[in-house]
């Protein structure tokens, strides 16, 4: 008896949907790859890798991470900071290609007195997100070292990335040209994906949201289709 309730009308991934900034892109294809939706057609994919991914949110303290898990799980935005103490967790439920997906977003303490705790969750991951405030240039710079510090328990060849300027509502247009370029440069040397959003107005964050499992989805199952 499946007990499960449908997965949201939103969570369902017919195709892969549209980047940010193509020059700082995981994919840049509109589609799946061919032979990815024959295989689920025919539903061939049993031998495709996992379909429950572990994602880790870090990045400095207060940038935005617990809200922006918030409002894409729960759709709700406090204005009032309280700082995660060690990790919190949510469950996403995904439909991609027709297949199940899950996504188990890992929620980190940016606070230095909890980073001990912390980072004893960051082994396991599928992806990535570092999360930098774009009204602080000095939590872009911090983005290289959370990222070195989460690689340490993970694959550097497997995991995919995933760089997040958050805030943007507290942006002018012209401070934001001036932030994305240098974001656009730090994510192509982590060779990460480019992401600004605002969880104050929810603007983009359903399209990144729904990113990682489209991406994680196609890549595993283009690597297994592939064999
Ligand atoms: N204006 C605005 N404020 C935001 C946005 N996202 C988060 N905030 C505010 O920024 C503060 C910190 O947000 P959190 O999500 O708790 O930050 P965090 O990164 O989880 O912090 P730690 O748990 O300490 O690592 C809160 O007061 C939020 O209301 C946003 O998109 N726009
Ligand atoms: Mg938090």
């Amino acid at each position: 008896m499946n007990i499960l309730a449908p997965v949201r009308r939103d969570r369902v991934l017919a195709e892969l949907p549209q980047y940010l900034r193509k020059e700082a892109a995981l994919h840049v294809h509109k589609d799946f790859h061919p032979r990815v939706t024959c295989a689920c057609q025919e539903h061939r994919t049993g031998t495709v890798g996992f379909k429950i991914s572990k994602v880790i949110v870090v990045g400095d303290l207060s940038v935005g991470k617990t809200c922006l898990i918030n409002r894409f799980c729960k759709d709700t935005f406090d204005k009032n900071y309280k700082a995660t103490i060690g990790v919190d967790f949510e469950m996403e439920r995904f439909e991609v290609l027709g297949i199940p997906f899950s996504l188990q977003l890992w929620d980190t303490a940016g606070q230095e007195r909890f980073k001990c705790i912390a980072s004893t969750y960051y082994r396991g991951a599928q992806a990535i997100i570092i999360v930098f405030n774009l009204n602080d240039v000095a939590s872009l710079e911090h983005t290289k070292q959370w990222l070195a510090d989460a690689l340490k328990e993970n694959d550097p060849s497997s995991v995919l990335l995933f760089l997040v300027g958050s805030k943007k509502d507290l942006s002018t247009p012209a401070q934001y040209v001036l932030m994305e370029r240098d974001a656009i440069k730090v994510a192509q040397e982590m060779k990460a994906e480019y992401w600004a959003v605002s969880s104050l107005t929810g603007k983009r964050l359903s399209s990144f949201c729904c990113d990682i499992p489209a991406y994680l989805a196609s890549h595993s199952y283009n690597s297994s289709c592939a064999q």
